[in-house]
């Protein structure tokens, strides 16, 4: 369904693009060095079904850390909550995403499933046969909170972010020491690479951010994808853990769940209105 869209939105945009210039792109995984910072583009979908959208809609971006909100939905729904949060804290720490030393302190479980060590420990939950069915299962649960079949994934993008991924190795074994995770790690870093490499345009990210404001329920059928208390539990780390170490300021500031990825997106949920997707590549 084609979005319309407003003057209010399209002006909102041309403000933001003011602020180009203030961030950079991420360069830690080539593929992403690539990113054009000028674009710029947000969808707004509603509880009804309706959306709103302006810039560059067509544009699309890898998923990177949005990932882990869907992971640890899919995880909760494979294992319940007990299990969960048997390898993983409920703790928002204050540090940079990829951070090891909380790891350092007593238990040495991940405090919290944003952060790369906690979102590694979910995606090693993730149920499946081998590493093929385990991504599978993640990209085709993607596809059916985006109501689009056709979401994929960049294989440059992973493929970039798996030969350098060396901090996250570490993180990997670190947890299998300290028994968090107990499988191969090269395996739990190829299915962690796909998920966050799952590529989708901004109105795809809307329209997951508005099955998590509806706590669960897909805006244009009224199915439910998700029981309520997880859509509830992942809305709460998107606040207090959805910005890693900016997210008191966010929380203060913008006040509403979110989550961002270091490709430059960010999805929104505003309960029980509407789900936002925002692809700045700045
Ligand atoms: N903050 C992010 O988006 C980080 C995700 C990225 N794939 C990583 O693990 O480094």
């Amino acid at each position: 369904m084609p979005c319309r869209t407003t003057d209010e939105l399209n002006e909102l945009v041309h403000k933001a693009k003011n602020y180009i210039g203030g961030g950079k792109v991420a360069d830690y995984i080539p593929a992403l060095a690539k990113a054009n910072p000028e674009e710029l583009s947000v969808a707004i979908f509603h509880d009804d079904g309706t959306c709103v959208s302006a810039g560059d809609i067509q544009q699309k971006l890898t998923l990177q850390s949005v990932s882990k909100v869907l992971t640890l939905a899919l995880a909760l729904l494979d294992y319940g909550e007990e299990a969960v949060f048997d390898k993983v804290g409920y703790e928002p720490t204050g540090d940079p995403f990829n951070s090891i030393v909380k790891l350092e302190f007593s238990p040495s479980k991940p405090l919290n499933p944003m952060i790369n060590a906690g979102a590694l420990a979910v995606t090693h939950m993730i149920k499946g046969n081998n590493a093929d069915d385990r991504f599978r299962r993640i990209l085709s649960f993607i596809q059916q909170l985006a109501g689009n079949s056709s979401v994929g994934y960049s294989k440059e993008v992973a493929q970039s972010e798996y030969e350098t991924s060396d901090l996250n190795r570490a993180l990997c074994y670190f947890l299998k020491q300290h028994g968090v995770i107990d499988e191969d790690v090269e395996e739990l870093l190829n299915v962690y690479t796909k998920q966050c490499a799952i590529e989708m345009d901004c109105l795809d990210l809307a329209r997951i951010g508005c099955v998590f404001a509806m706590d669960g329920l897909e805006p244009v059928t009224n199915r439910r994808l998700i029981p309520v208390h997880v859509a509830r539990l992942c809305k709460t780390f998107m606040v207090t853990c959805g910005m890693y170490n900016a997210s008191g300021e966010f929380a203060v500031r913008v006040g509403i769940p979110a989550k961002s990825g270091v490709s430059g997106g960010i999805m929104g949920s505003v309960p029980n209105r509407f789900g936002i997707g925002i692809l700045g590549l700045h």
